[in-house]
């Protein structure tokens, strides 16, 4: 192959020590140049754009997420990517060399139930790009399956990109059956929350609250979205319960149905997710999109005697062709406002100690080569 402009491939690592560093990566240049490296459907990709997430910051920081997804080897980072078609295995035919595409980040098997039964999310066999021990796609180059690979069709690259947190936030509108015209409470305006918001914008919901502790957030927030109303939960003192912050949120904005018909709970705080289930009116549903710790304490209770529908999310299937559409429909609004600070491959560690210092004010983070 004529590979002229290939440079060395390098990924950013962190590891048990919770060392982030630019290491040597695979596939070498020779790899990519060799006819031995492509599996049948798979394809060699440069990556053009990769965003931070906060499961990217938990590994480095905290060398896992939950019990299961444990950091303990040296380990590649991130999830959120896009890129341009560099090679093609023989049997790929929807995709050639200079092919501008989006990667979904999930590697199912097709063989479990779960895959069978249309949520390959669920897979029992899943390579999830980033999750220990399977390495992620801050890389220069990546191996992937073409089939896990979507033209970008005019979107940028960092559009691209953010069409990871964007099928987060569609996966859970439609598993939370929001509707038009439903009322909405958004708990938590980190990149989530605000692509939820996005999302749930554009579905018809109204009105939409969202909250958070930080009010730079909130700010930016009624910046992305000028119809949304804003709530800054108080870190503490009498009124800092779930109940009164419950009810505070319902006098002050949901005046004609008394209560949001849907929360969708993008923090993954106990206190949080409290709020949400306080405020939803009998019947009503929260949708908990954030992750937390192992063993949450619930108002169980309130659930119960208001019949919540109380539902959770474990990332997305089916979701890259509709959010590409809609992303490309300039339904979504303005996704790359989303965007906050740029780096270089070669910079990743100044990006990485961008999103944990929270005085930077970033939203998403993006790593580009363009
Ligand atoms: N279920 C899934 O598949 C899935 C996928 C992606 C992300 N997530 C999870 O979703 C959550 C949100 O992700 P993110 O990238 O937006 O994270 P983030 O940390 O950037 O945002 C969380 C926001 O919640 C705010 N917050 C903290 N405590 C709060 C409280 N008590 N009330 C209201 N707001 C509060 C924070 O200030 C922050 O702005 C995380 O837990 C993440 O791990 C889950
Ligand atoms: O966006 C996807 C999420 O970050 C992942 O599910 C992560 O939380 C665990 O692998
Ligand atoms: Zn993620
Ligand atoms: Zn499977």
């Amino acid at each position: 192959m004529s590979a002229p402009t290939l440079k060395p491939n390098v990924g950013v690592y962190t590891n048990p020590s919770h060392k982030l560093y630019i290491g040597e990566a695979s596939p070498s240049i020779q790899d990519i140049e060799s006819e031995q490296l492509l599996q049948d459907g798979e394809v060699v990709l440069e990556m053009k754009a990769t965003g931070i997430c906060g499961s990217d910051i938990h590994f480095w920081e905290h060398g896992r997420i939950g019990p299961t997804m444990v950091v303990e080897d040296e380990h590649i980072l991130g999830h959120e990517s896009s890129g341009v078609v560099v090679k093609v295995h023989p049997s790929v035919t929807h995709l050639k060399p200079g092919d501008r595409v989006a990667i979904e980040p999930t590697i199912p098997c097709f063989k479990c139930v779960p895959c069978l039964t249309g949520r390959y999310n669920g897979c029992e066999n899943v390579l999830f790009r980033s999750t220990p021990p399977v390495p992620g796609l801050l890389r220069r180059y990546i191996v992937h399956p073409a089939q896990w690979c979507f033209k970008l069709e005019g979107l940028s690259y960092e559009e691209g990109a953010l069409l990871e947190p964007i099928s987060v936030a569609l996966a859970g509108i439609e598993r939370a059956q929001l509707k038009l015209g439903d009322s909405l409470l958004i708990c938590g305006a980190g990149p989530i929350g605000l692509v939820t918001l996005l999302c749930a914008r554009a579905a018809g919901a109204t009105p939409i609250t969202i909250t958070d502790i930080d009010a730079s957030r909130l700010e930016f927030a009624k910046k992305l979205v000028p119809s949304v109303n804003t709530f800054q939960i108080p870190l503490g003192g009498p009124d800092a319960t779930p109940e009164k912050l419950a009810k505070a949120i319902n006098d002050s904005f949901y005046s004609t149905d008394g209560h949001p018909d849907v929360s969708i709970e993008c923090t993954g705080i106990a206190s949080s997710i409290a709020t949400a289930v306080h405020a939803s009116r009998f019947g009503g549903t929260v949708f908990v999109i954030g992750v937390g710790k192992d063993v949450v304490e619930m108002p169980f209770m309130a659930c119960s005697v208001k019949e919540v529908d109380l539902k959770f999310q474990y990332r997305y299937s089916n979701q890259w062709p509709k959010a590409i559409k809609l992303v490309k429909s300039g339904l979504l609004g303005d996704v790359k406002m989303l965007v906050s600070h740029r780096f270089t491959l070669e910079e990743a560690e100044k990006a990485f100690e961008t999103v944990k210092d929270r005085s930077s004010k970033s939203i998403k983070v993006m790593i580009t080569n363009e």
